[in-house]
Protein backbone atom coordinates (compact mmCIF):
# COMPACT_ATOMS: atom_id res chain seq x y z
CA UNK A 1 0.00 0.00 0.00
CA UNK A 2 1.17 3.42 -1.02
CA UNK A 3 2.12 5.36 1.73
CA UNK A 4 1.08 9.36 2.02
CA UNK A 5 4.22 10.63 0.78
CA UNK A 6 3.71 8.14 -2.18
CA UNK A 7 6.18 5.90 -1.22
CA UNK A 8 5.19 2.32 -1.19
CA UNK A 9 5.18 0.60 2.84
CA UNK A 10 8.53 -1.43 1.54
CA UNK A 11 10.62 1.55 0.44
CA UNK A 12 9.29 3.41 3.96
CA UNK A 13 10.34 -0.07 5.56
CA UNK A 14 13.83 -0.33 3.71
CA UNK A 15 15.14 3.10 3.71
CA UNK A 16 18.41 3.10 4.40
CA UNK A 17 19.43 6.44 5.80
CA UNK A 18 16.71 5.79 8.26
CA UNK A 19 18.30 2.67 9.77
CA UNK A 20 20.57 2.97 12.68
CA UNK A 21 24.07 3.06 12.30
CA UNK A 22 26.64 2.13 14.95
CA UNK A 23 28.43 5.17 16.49
CA UNK A 24 31.48 6.08 14.08
CA UNK A 25 33.96 5.20 16.69
CA UNK A 26 32.11 1.48 16.00
CA UNK A 27 32.92 1.95 12.85
CA UNK A 28 36.03 0.36 11.62
CA UNK A 29 37.23 -0.02 7.63
CA UNK A 30 37.14 -2.93 5.61
CA UNK A 31 40.71 -4.57 4.91
CA UNK A 32 42.91 -2.97 2.67
CA UNK A 33 42.65 -4.78 -1.08
CA UNK A 34 46.27 -6.06 -0.49
CA UNK A 35 46.79 -9.85 -0.18
CA UNK A 36 47.35 -10.16 3.37
CA UNK A 37 48.01 -13.68 3.70
CA UNK A 38 49.81 -16.49 2.42
CA UNK A 39 49.50 -20.14 2.90
CA UNK A 40 52.49 -22.20 3.64
CA UNK A 41 53.69 -25.29 5.08
CA UNK A 42 54.83 -25.13 9.10
CA UNK A 43 56.23 -28.82 9.27
CA UNK A 44 55.22 -32.14 8.89
CA UNK A 45 54.08 -32.62 12.06
CA UNK A 46 51.51 -29.54 11.84
CA UNK A 47 50.88 -29.48 8.11
CA UNK A 48 49.79 -25.66 6.30
CA UNK A 49 49.36 -22.70 8.24
CA UNK A 50 48.80 -19.03 7.52
CA UNK A 51 51.03 -16.40 7.02
CA UNK A 52 51.02 -12.71 7.26
CA UNK A 53 52.00 -11.44 3.75
CA UNK A 54 53.03 -7.92 4.98
CA UNK A 55 52.79 -5.77 7.69
CA UNK A 56 49.56 -6.10 9.92
CA UNK A 57 48.78 -3.22 12.11
CA UNK A 58 46.96 -4.33 15.58
CA UNK A 59 43.55 -4.14 15.31
CA UNK A 60 43.54 -4.82 11.76
CA UNK A 61 40.96 -6.57 9.76
CA UNK A 62 42.91 -9.22 8.08
CA UNK A 63 40.60 -10.76 5.80
CA UNK A 64 37.07 -12.30 6.21
CA UNK A 65 35.49 -15.34 4.11
CA UNK A 66 32.37 -16.97 3.39
CA UNK A 67 32.48 -20.69 4.30
CA UNK A 68 33.20 -23.75 2.10
CA UNK A 69 30.91 -25.67 3.81
CA UNK A 70 28.45 -26.47 6.79
CA UNK A 71 26.51 -28.34 8.83
CA UNK A 72 23.68 -28.38 11.35
CA UNK A 73 25.82 -29.09 14.60
CA UNK A 74 24.67 -30.42 18.06
CA UNK A 75 27.00 -29.39 21.00
CA UNK A 76 26.68 -33.19 22.28
CA UNK A 77 29.17 -33.91 19.52
CA UNK A 78 28.43 -36.57 17.51
CA UNK A 79 25.19 -38.03 20.10
CA UNK A 80 22.56 -37.12 17.19
CA UNK A 81 22.31 -39.74 14.86
CA UNK A 82 20.58 -37.61 11.97
CA UNK A 83 23.33 -34.51 12.84
CA UNK A 84 26.08 -36.74 12.02
CA UNK A 85 24.52 -37.99 8.69
CA UNK A 86 23.84 -34.41 8.09
CA UNK A 87 27.63 -33.68 9.08
CA UNK A 88 28.47 -36.65 6.78
CA UNK A 89 26.41 -35.45 3.41
CA UNK A 90 27.80 -32.09 3.66
CA UNK A 91 31.29 -33.12 4.19
CA UNK A 92 30.89 -35.73 1.17
CA UNK A 93 29.27 -33.31 -0.73
CA UNK A 94 31.60 -30.50 -0.42
CA UNK A 95 34.68 -32.71 -1.12
CA UNK A 96 33.09 -33.90 -4.67
CA UNK A 97 32.68 -29.86 -5.52
CA UNK A 98 35.37 -28.83 -4.55
CA UNK A 99 37.65 -32.29 -5.10
CA UNK A 100 40.71 -30.78 -6.36
CA UNK A 101 41.01 -28.35 -3.56
CA UNK A 102 40.04 -30.52 -0.63
CA UNK A 103 42.96 -32.91 -2.00
CA UNK A 104 45.49 -29.71 -1.60
CA UNK A 105 43.81 -28.18 1.74
CA UNK A 106 42.99 -31.16 3.64
CA UNK A 107 45.14 -33.99 2.24
CA UNK A 108 44.78 -35.77 5.46
CA UNK A 109 41.40 -35.84 5.03
CA UNK A 110 40.81 -36.57 1.30
CA UNK A 111 43.33 -39.42 1.92
CA UNK A 112 40.77 -41.21 4.10
CA UNK A 113 38.37 -40.68 1.23
CA UNK A 114 41.04 -42.28 -0.81
CA UNK A 115 41.48 -39.20 -2.90
CA UNK A 116 45.37 -39.25 -3.83
CA UNK A 117 46.93 -35.65 -3.31
CA UNK A 118 47.28 -34.30 -6.83
CA UNK A 119 50.73 -34.34 -8.50
CA UNK A 120 52.45 -30.83 -8.01
CA UNK A 121 52.05 -29.57 -11.36
CA UNK A 122 47.92 -29.20 -10.55
CA UNK A 123 48.65 -28.68 -6.92
CA UNK A 124 50.41 -25.24 -7.88
CA UNK A 125 47.90 -24.12 -10.25
CA UNK A 126 45.66 -23.92 -6.71
CA UNK A 127 48.38 -23.15 -4.37
CA UNK A 128 49.72 -20.03 -6.77
CA UNK A 129 49.39 -16.84 -5.81
CA UNK A 130 45.57 -15.80 -7.14
CA UNK A 131 45.22 -19.51 -7.29
CA UNK A 132 41.93 -21.78 -6.10
CA UNK A 133 42.61 -21.08 -2.32
CA UNK A 134 41.49 -17.53 -2.57
CA UNK A 135 38.32 -18.38 -4.10
CA UNK A 136 35.63 -17.95 -1.22
CA UNK A 137 37.20 -14.73 0.09
CA UNK A 138 35.47 -11.69 0.39
CA UNK A 139 35.41 -7.95 0.59
CA UNK A 140 32.74 -5.42 2.01
CA UNK A 141 32.01 -1.89 0.95
CA UNK A 142 34.68 1.08 1.21
CA UNK A 143 36.43 4.23 0.83
CA UNK A 144 38.95 5.19 -1.33
CA UNK A 145 42.03 3.54 -1.65
CA UNK A 146 39.72 0.63 -0.11
CA UNK A 147 37.85 -2.45 -1.28
CA UNK A 148 35.25 -0.64 -2.80
CA UNK A 149 31.80 -1.89 -3.27
CA UNK A 150 31.45 -3.02 -6.51
CA UNK A 151 34.49 -4.37 -6.93
CA UNK A 152 33.66 -7.84 -7.47
CA UNK A 153 29.93 -8.09 -8.33
CA UNK A 154 26.87 -7.23 -6.76
CA UNK A 155 27.30 -9.28 -3.49
CA UNK A 156 30.88 -7.70 -3.14
CA UNK A 157 32.41 -10.87 -3.61
CA UNK A 158 36.08 -10.60 -4.82
CA UNK A 159 37.27 -13.58 -5.62
CA UNK A 160 41.63 -14.26 -5.35
CA UNK A 161 42.27 -11.24 -3.50
CA UNK A 162 44.16 -12.46 -0.35
CA UNK A 163 45.78 -15.85 -0.32
CA UNK A 164 48.67 -16.73 -2.13
CA UNK A 165 51.09 -19.39 -1.22
CA UNK A 166 55.26 -20.00 -0.83
CA UNK A 167 54.31 -23.76 -0.33
CA UNK A 168 57.65 -24.98 -3.12
CA UNK A 169 57.36 -28.35 -4.95
CA UNK A 170 60.17 -30.10 -2.77
CA UNK A 171 58.05 -29.38 0.39
CA UNK A 172 54.76 -29.83 -1.02
CA UNK A 173 56.00 -33.25 -2.52
CA UNK A 174 57.43 -34.08 1.03
CA UNK A 175 54.34 -33.48 2.79
CA UNK A 176 52.21 -35.78 0.59
CA UNK A 177 54.83 -38.35 0.43
CA UNK A 178 53.90 -39.43 3.96
CA UNK A 179 50.25 -39.74 3.64
CA UNK A 180 48.27 -43.44 3.45
CA UNK A 181 45.81 -43.31 1.05
CA UNK A 182 42.74 -45.41 1.86
CA UNK A 183 42.57 -48.38 -0.91
CA UNK A 184 39.04 -49.57 0.33
CA UNK A 185 36.76 -46.67 1.94
CA UNK A 186 33.77 -48.07 4.22
CA UNK A 187 30.68 -46.65 4.86
CA UNK A 188 32.35 -45.98 8.58
CA UNK A 189 35.59 -44.77 7.57
CA UNK A 190 33.63 -42.36 5.80
CA UNK A 191 31.39 -41.52 8.73
CA UNK A 192 34.68 -41.01 11.26
CA UNK A 193 36.43 -39.04 8.64
CA UNK A 194 33.79 -36.57 8.61
CA UNK A 195 33.52 -36.25 12.23
CA UNK A 196 37.19 -35.83 12.73
CA UNK A 197 37.36 -33.49 9.98
CA UNK A 198 34.80 -31.11 11.57
CA UNK A 199 36.46 -31.58 15.29
CA UNK A 200 39.50 -30.32 13.86
CA UNK A 201 38.15 -27.43 11.05
CA UNK A 202 34.99 -26.67 11.94
CA UNK A 203 33.47 -23.03 13.99
CA UNK A 204 30.42 -23.15 15.99
CA UNK A 205 27.88 -20.62 14.50
CA UNK A 206 24.85 -19.76 15.74
CA UNK A 207 21.69 -20.77 14.11
CA UNK A 208 20.55 -17.27 12.91
CA UNK A 209 24.66 -17.10 11.57
CA UNK A 210 24.81 -13.51 13.25
CA UNK A 211 27.85 -13.75 15.80
CA UNK A 212 30.18 -15.89 17.53
CA UNK A 213 33.33 -14.37 18.85
CA UNK A 214 37.02 -15.83 19.35
CA UNK A 215 38.60 -13.78 21.83
CA UNK A 216 41.49 -15.32 22.74
CA UNK A 217 41.71 -17.02 25.86
CA UNK A 218 37.90 -16.57 26.06
CA UNK A 219 37.11 -20.41 25.25
CA UNK A 220 36.65 -19.60 21.46
CA UNK A 221 39.17 -20.59 18.92
CA UNK A 222 39.34 -23.35 15.92
CA UNK A 223 37.27 -26.41 15.89
CA UNK A 224 33.23 -27.28 17.26
CA UNK A 225 34.83 -27.95 20.97
CA UNK A 226 35.54 -24.67 21.45
CA UNK A 227 32.74 -22.12 22.39
CA UNK A 228 30.22 -21.97 25.12
CA UNK A 229 28.78 -25.84 25.82
CA UNK A 230 26.37 -26.22 28.35
CA UNK A 231 26.35 -30.02 29.40
CA UNK A 232 23.49 -31.66 28.70
CA UNK A 233 22.12 -28.96 26.69
CA UNK A 234 21.63 -30.22 22.97
CA UNK A 235 21.56 -26.59 21.15
CA UNK A 236 21.54 -26.95 17.70
CA UNK A 237 24.11 -24.80 15.57
CA UNK A 238 26.02 -24.85 12.38
CA UNK A 239 29.48 -25.90 11.87
CA UNK A 240 31.15 -23.98 9.16
CA UNK A 241 34.64 -24.86 7.37
CA UNK A 242 36.40 -22.12 6.09
CA UNK A 243 39.24 -22.19 3.60
CA UNK A 244 41.95 -20.02 5.01
CA UNK A 245 39.98 -19.72 8.43
CA UNK A 246 40.19 -23.30 9.46
CA UNK A 247 44.42 -23.52 8.65
CA UNK A 248 45.59 -21.16 11.09
CA UNK A 249 47.07 -23.14 13.95
CA UNK A 250 46.95 -23.11 17.34
CA UNK A 251 49.30 -21.16 19.95
CA UNK A 252 49.19 -21.29 23.64
CA UNK A 253 48.29 -17.71 25.72
CA UNK A 254 51.08 -17.76 27.96
CA UNK A 255 50.45 -16.88 31.58
CA UNK A 256 50.28 -13.47 32.69
CA UNK A 257 52.99 -14.15 35.57
CA UNK A 258 55.72 -14.94 33.18
CA UNK A 259 58.79 -12.94 34.22
CA UNK A 260 59.15 -12.47 30.73
CA UNK A 261 56.00 -10.61 30.00
CA UNK A 262 56.35 -8.82 32.93
CA UNK A 263 59.91 -7.67 31.58
CA UNK A 264 58.56 -5.61 28.57
CA UNK A 265 57.13 -2.29 28.99
CA UNK A 266 53.39 -1.43 28.35
CA UNK A 267 53.96 -0.11 25.23
CA UNK A 268 55.96 -3.21 24.02
CA UNK A 269 53.52 -5.62 25.59
CA UNK A 270 50.86 -4.20 23.86
CA UNK A 271 52.48 -4.09 20.75
CA UNK A 272 54.43 -7.24 20.53
CA UNK A 273 52.12 -8.79 23.15
CA UNK A 274 53.64 -12.94 22.96
CA UNK A 275 51.26 -15.85 22.35
CA UNK A 276 48.24 -16.28 20.15
CA UNK A 277 48.47 -13.04 17.28
CA UNK A 278 44.75 -12.83 16.10
CA UNK A 279 40.86 -13.61 17.27
CA UNK A 280 37.88 -14.33 15.29
CA UNK A 281 34.28 -13.66 15.00
CA UNK A 282 32.03 -14.90 12.88
CA UNK A 283 28.89 -12.48 11.46
CA UNK A 284 28.61 -8.49 11.72
CA UNK A 285 29.05 -7.24 14.71
CA UNK A 286 29.69 -3.04 15.97
CA UNK A 287 33.43 -3.58 15.27
CA UNK A 288 33.07 -5.42 11.67
CA UNK A 289 29.70 -4.29 10.47
CA UNK A 290 30.76 -4.78 6.80
CA UNK A 291 30.71 -9.17 7.43
CA UNK A 292 28.11 -11.27 6.44
CA UNK A 293 26.39 -13.64 8.58
CA UNK A 294 28.44 -17.10 8.74
CA UNK A 295 31.64 -14.95 7.43
CA UNK A 296 34.70 -15.44 9.52
CA UNK A 297 36.47 -12.39 9.90
CA UNK A 298 39.97 -12.29 11.34
CA UNK A 299 41.36 -9.47 13.24
CA UNK A 300 45.02 -8.72 14.24
CA UNK A 301 45.49 -8.79 18.43
CA UNK A 302 49.01 -6.94 18.02
CA UNK A 303 50.86 -5.86 15.34
CA UNK A 304 52.05 -8.67 13.04
CA UNK A 305 55.34 -8.54 10.87
CA UNK A 306 55.53 -9.80 7.32
CA UNK A 307 56.21 -13.70 7.40
CA UNK A 308 54.95 -14.23 10.87
CA UNK A 309 52.73 -16.97 11.34
CA UNK A 310 48.86 -16.17 12.15
CA UNK A 311 47.64 -18.23 15.31
CA UNK A 312 45.24 -18.14 17.79
CA UNK A 313 43.97 -20.11 20.67
CA UNK A 314 41.86 -23.44 20.50
CA UNK A 315 40.59 -22.82 24.27
CA UNK A 316 40.72 -24.76 26.89
CA UNK A 317 39.28 -28.32 25.33
CA UNK A 318 41.28 -31.38 24.55
CA UNK A 319 43.05 -30.88 21.43
CA UNK A 320 44.20 -33.80 20.14
CA UNK A 321 48.05 -33.19 19.39
CA UNK A 322 50.75 -32.60 20.45
CA UNK A 323 51.35 -28.85 20.77
CA UNK A 324 54.12 -27.00 18.52
CA UNK A 325 53.31 -23.20 19.39
CA UNK A 326 55.91 -20.78 19.96
CA UNK A 327 54.56 -20.32 23.47
CA UNK A 328 55.16 -24.29 24.46
CA UNK A 329 58.48 -25.19 22.37
CA UNK A 330 60.46 -22.10 23.24
CA UNK A 331 58.59 -20.38 26.42
CA UNK A 332 57.88 -16.93 25.91
CA UNK A 333 61.69 -15.66 24.27
CA UNK A 334 60.88 -18.07 21.30
CA UNK A 335 57.17 -15.97 20.76
CA UNK A 336 58.57 -13.14 21.33
CA UNK A 337 62.02 -13.16 19.06
CA UNK A 338 59.31 -14.49 15.88
CA UNK A 339 58.17 -10.68 16.31
CA UNK A 340 62.39 -9.68 16.02
CA UNK A 341 62.14 -7.67 18.84
CA UNK A 342 65.93 -7.26 20.27
C1 LIG B 1 42.35 -26.11 12.23
S1 LIG B 1 43.59 -27.16 11.66
C2 LIG B 1 44.90 -26.07 11.27
C3 LIG B 1 45.51 -26.38 9.90
C4 LIG B 1 46.38 -27.60 9.85
N1 LIG B 1 47.73 -27.28 10.25
C5 LIG B 1 46.37 -28.24 8.48
O1 LIG B 1 47.37 -28.25 7.77
O2 LIG B 1 45.32 -28.72 8.08
C6 LIG B 1 44.00 -27.90 13.20
C7 LIG B 1 45.04 -28.98 13.12
O3 LIG B 1 46.32 -28.41 12.85
C8 LIG B 1 47.31 -28.99 13.69
N2 LIG B 1 47.77 -27.97 14.64
C9 LIG B 1 47.22 -26.75 14.86
N3 LIG B 1 47.91 -26.07 15.79
C10 LIG B 1 48.93 -26.86 16.18
C11 LIG B 1 49.98 -26.72 17.13
N4 LIG B 1 50.14 -25.63 17.88
N5 LIG B 1 50.84 -27.75 17.26
C12 LIG B 1 50.71 -28.87 16.52
N6 LIG B 1 49.72 -29.08 15.61
C13 LIG B 1 48.84 -28.08 15.44
C14 LIG B 1 46.63 -30.13 14.42
O4 LIG B 1 46.79 -31.29 13.64
C15 LIG B 1 45.19 -29.70 14.42
O5 LIG B 1 44.29 -30.79 14.52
Amino acid sequence: MASPSGKSAKDVIFDASKQAKPPPHLLRSPPLLLPAVRIALVSPAVGYGLFAARDLAPDEFVFHEAPLLGAPYNEVFAADRALVRGQTAACRAAIAAHRDLVAVAYPALAARFGVAPPPWEEAARILEPGGGLGMNLVVGGGSKGRAGAGAGGADGVVPRQYAGSSVTRAEYEAYMANLKVSASVSEVDIREACLDFFKHYAFQVPSNGSLGTGSVGGGGGGGVGGGSAVAGVASTREACVYLLGSLINHCCTPTATSSASASLSKDKRKEYLPGPNCSWRIGPSGLAHFVKPRHICVQARRAIREGEQLTWDYGKREKGFDCHCDTCRDGLIGGLSSCRVS
